[in-house]
């Protein structure tokens, strides 16, 4: 298991540069099955779910080919049969298998898709999956290590309403409707920059989609599509880690690729917990401009709200401002787990089940500890920490190098699942720490 000793205290400076998001880069690769011809997927990040979902891909015939510089090539004309894919040797840490649903049985009429992996941040059932994919016509069956799909009577599009707007089955009904035969109607869709970007991507293989307001998005489908050519969209969720490890530090990092527009709500909170940021055409600068850093009550949400992926790190640099925070949980019901490790380190931070500080959610009147109230500034020492999940990971590895003294991170291979290069990374900012496998 890999481990990193880092000494801490040091501010993060310096340049990192961004590639593709893991949330839409692997969707991009599935959507590939959808295509007559090859496609080209531009900045594609080398990281861990990358390499999880181009092995399914190949394992069912698609040749793959990824270059230095990030571009995919990917062409499935060879894609000849469904296969039973081995659960811990294929579907590994993520949650992608699902999304093969649509593609593999528009192409091969059967499916089958194991376990899924993905971050331990709360039960994470698929029911919606399921019940989008019966909607156009496909029967399930639950076999020992997986499930089988199939579709004896083709997919038709369907009239589908999601009871939350989750991102994973609005994706499955994007890749799913796009060659079903008909419409599709979906409301309370997920309309997070990634998916728009998937989106994107559909249009140009030859897709028929609209996006109204109110999370309507229609499809109409067509016969065939073509493969790509797409630059895919930056990932802002390591945009918004990095612009919290520079305040956590006392730090200034420049993030090359972060944009504007995607990362609005976030902007909107760093200024008002006191960080500074200055807006570049190729990248953002995250700085800690000096003085006190200011606390904040905000409730996690699916887009336009604030993304639950930037809760983990920015709980890190909470602990660093003067006062009382209150962060709400409201996407998943247990993503607070990481904070143990952070009071370890001297942080302040009392979990609750009950909302707190906004408006009642999913979870509340249930025995999910999902809000937080972070208390600061605290000195943050070392420690020995084991990394929980991808975010967590990351906001441990930001408290290690906050901290004063020497820590010991173990289980860091965990990061490689959505942050490319994070050991040059670190170094590149002049962190102090050595690494072992
Ligand atoms: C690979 C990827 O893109 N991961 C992102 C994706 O995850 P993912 O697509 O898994 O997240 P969802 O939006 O589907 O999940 C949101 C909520 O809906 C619930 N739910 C979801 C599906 C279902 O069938 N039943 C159900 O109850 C989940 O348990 C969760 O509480 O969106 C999340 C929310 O922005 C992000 O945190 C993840 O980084
Ligand atoms: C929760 C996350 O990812 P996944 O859905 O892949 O587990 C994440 O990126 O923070």
């Amino acid at each position: 298991m890999s481990q990193i000793t880092v000494t801490g205290g040091k501010p993060l400076k310096g340049r990192v540069d961004l590639k593709g998001a893991k949330n839409l880069v692997t969707k991009a690769m599935v959507a590939a099955l959808l295509g007559d011809g090859p496609s080209v997927l531009k900045d594609t990040p080398f990281i861990s779910d990358v390499e999880i979902v181009s092995r399914l891909l190949q394992l069912h015939g698609v040749k793959i080919e990824h270059t230095e510089d990030g571009v995919m090539s990917l062409d499935p004309s060879n894609v000849a049969s469904a296969r039973m894919i081995d659960i811990d040797a294929h579907a590994g840490s993520s949650r992608i298998p699902i999304l093969f649903c649509g593609p593999l049985l528009h192409r091969l009429g059967e499916a089958f898709i194991p376990g899924l992996g993905g971050c331990h941040i709360g039960d994470r059932p698929i029911d919606y999956h399921f019940e989008v994919l019966r909607n156009f016509g496909a029967v399930i069956e639950e076999l020992e290590n997986g499930t089988r799909l199939s579709a004896p009577k083709g997919l038709k599009g369907a009239k589908i309403s999601l009871p939350y707007p989750s991102v994973g089955a609005t994706e499955q009904v994007l890749l799913t409707a796009t060659r079903a035969e008909g419409l599709t109607e979906l409301s309370g869709a997920a309309i997070e920059p990634e998916i728009m970007d998937l989106i994107a991507i559909l249009q140009k293989m030859g897709a028929i989609i609209s996006v109204d307001t109110d999370r309507v998005i229609r499809i109409e489908g067509v016969k065939e599509l073509s493969g790509y050519n797409h630059r895919a969209l930056f990932d802002r969720n390591e945009a918004a880690s990095w612009a919290c490890a520079a305040l956590a530090t006392n730090g200034d990092i420049f993030v090359g690729g972060a944009r504007q527009q995607e990362m609005t709500t976030f902007l909107n909170v760093y200024r008002k917990v006191g960080g500074a940021f200055e807006i570049e055409d190729d990248g953002i600068r995250f700085f800690h401009p000096g003085g006190d850093l200011k606390p904040v009550v905000l409730e996690t949400d699916v887009h336009p709200g604030f993304m639950t992926d930037w809760q983990q790190p920015l709980v890190v640099a909470l602990t660093q401002a003067k006062g009382l925070s209150i962060i709400h949980e409201t996407v998943y019901e247990n993503r607070f787990g990481f904070t143990d490790a952070l009071v370890q380190m001297g942080a302040q931070i009392q979990i609750y089940r009950e909302c707190l500080g906004g408006t009642a959610c999913r979870f509340g009147q249930r025995n999910f500890n999902h809000s937080a109230v972070i208390s600061g500034p605290t000195p943050l020492h070392a420690a020995d920490i084991r990394v929980p999940d991808l975010r967590g990971g990351f906001s441990h590895m930001v408290a290690a190098l906050a901290a004063k003294g020497t820590s010991n991170v173990t289980n860091v291979q965990l990061i490689s699942r959505g942050y490319e290069h994070f050991l040059q990374k670190l170094t590149d900012l002049g962190a102090d720490f050595t690494y072992s496998e």
